[in-house]
């Protein structure tokens, strides 16, 4: 193979749940410490090296970009305040919401501050990089229990399948739950009706038009590549809907902080990346991903495993 066969199709960044808030270093529910102020160092030192990278033709963020152990009368200036170091990486930067991005602010204020480019007032939408490639970014807490007004039809719909689904009084906790029932947690969520219809017809003109497609959503769709806690409630469905056609090559996700990597019975791949926040401070977790033809291959730096996606 000759030297320009090698060089990607085309290149992008990621980073996962940055979570900054300006307030001491402390733990997860589990114990896994958490740096809300190094974060942000994580984040600028990421979009040092893309710039550096200069080939990179846009940055996604994987959700949850202000934790919410964050004061509430600072949500606001917080969120600006990261949006704004993103903003200096020298080209487009696609977001996608995170919980902790709802325990802060309403959609209505983050969806406009994200730039969020779904139409309707969507938090989905998908992109084309180049001609053969299709980006995908779902909107995991369509139906969840934070983030809408608490009359919405869809906090109702959540708070109905958290009732059915976990007997805790916190749905907060997966007590008692075995094995990927432990998902139906408040701080997860899921792909709605009408999104999965959007779905199935981005996938279909995807196929008709030859191109491979990423999708991206702050939640995690594979058990294999993620805690069964941290799971889309209805993981089963999306993929379902995925596994239908060929094109998608590649899943990426956030909110499994340690991350992940598996590759399902349809050759898709699943990619759980590992949380900024996590990094203790003169660490990094980011990275880039390279698209070739035939197989993606993910440059992480430091904390993030480099993940080698061959299709
Ligand atoms: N076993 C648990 C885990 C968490 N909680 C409480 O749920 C809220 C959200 O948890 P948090 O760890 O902050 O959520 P992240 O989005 O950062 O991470 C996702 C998961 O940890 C993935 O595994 C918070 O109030 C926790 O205290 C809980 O009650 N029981």
């Amino acid at each position: 193979m000759g030297s320009a066969a090698r060089q990607p199709l085309f290149s992008f960044g990621v980073i996962a749940d940055v979570q900054y808030a300006d307030i001491p270093d402390g733990r997860s529910f589990l114990g896994v410490p958490r740096y809300y102020r190094n974060s942000i160092l994580v984040l600028q030192k990421a979009v040092e090296t893309w710039n550096q990278h200069g080939n990179l033709k846009f940055v996604i963020n994987m959700g949850d970009i202000v934790d919410g152990f964050c004061p509430k009368d600072q949500s606001l200036a917080a969120t600006k305040k990261i949006v704004h170091e993103f903003e200096k990486f020298k080209g487009p930067v696609y977001h996608m919401i995170g919980n902790h991005c709802l325990y802060n602010l309403p959609r209505e204020e983050l969806l406009p501050l994200l730039k969020i480019p779904g139409r309707d007032g969507n938090a989905y939408y998908d992109f084309s990089p180049t001609p053969g490639y299709r980006v995908v970014v779902l909107d995991g807490y369509e139906i969840s229990a934070v983030g809408w007004p608490q009359d919405h039809p869809n906090t109702i719909d959540a708070l109905r399948i958290l009732e059915e689904k976990n007997p805790n009084s916190e749905k907060n906790s997966p007590a008692g739950l075995e094995g990927v029932e432990r998902r139906f947690v408040k701080f997860n969520g899921a792909v709605g009706e009408k999104q999965l219809q959007w779905l199935d017809n981005v996938l279909q003109d995807a196929t008709k038009s030859n191109q491979k497609v990423i999708v991206c959503g702050h939640v995690p769709m594979s058990p294999g590549a993620s805690s069964n806690e941290a799971l889309l409630w209805n993981f089963d469905q999306v993929m379902s809907i995925i596994h239908k056609y060929d094109s998608v090559k590649v899943c990426l996700s956030g909110h499994d902080h340690k991350g992940g990597y598996f590759v399902d019975s349809h050759g898709v791949h699943h990619r759980s990346l590992e949380a900024a926040l996590e990094c203790p401070p003169g660490t990094f977790s980011f990275g880039y991903i390279d698209v070739y033809e035939n197989k993606l291959s993910l440059v992480g730096i430091d904390r993030m495993q480099s993940t080698h996606f061959e299709n």
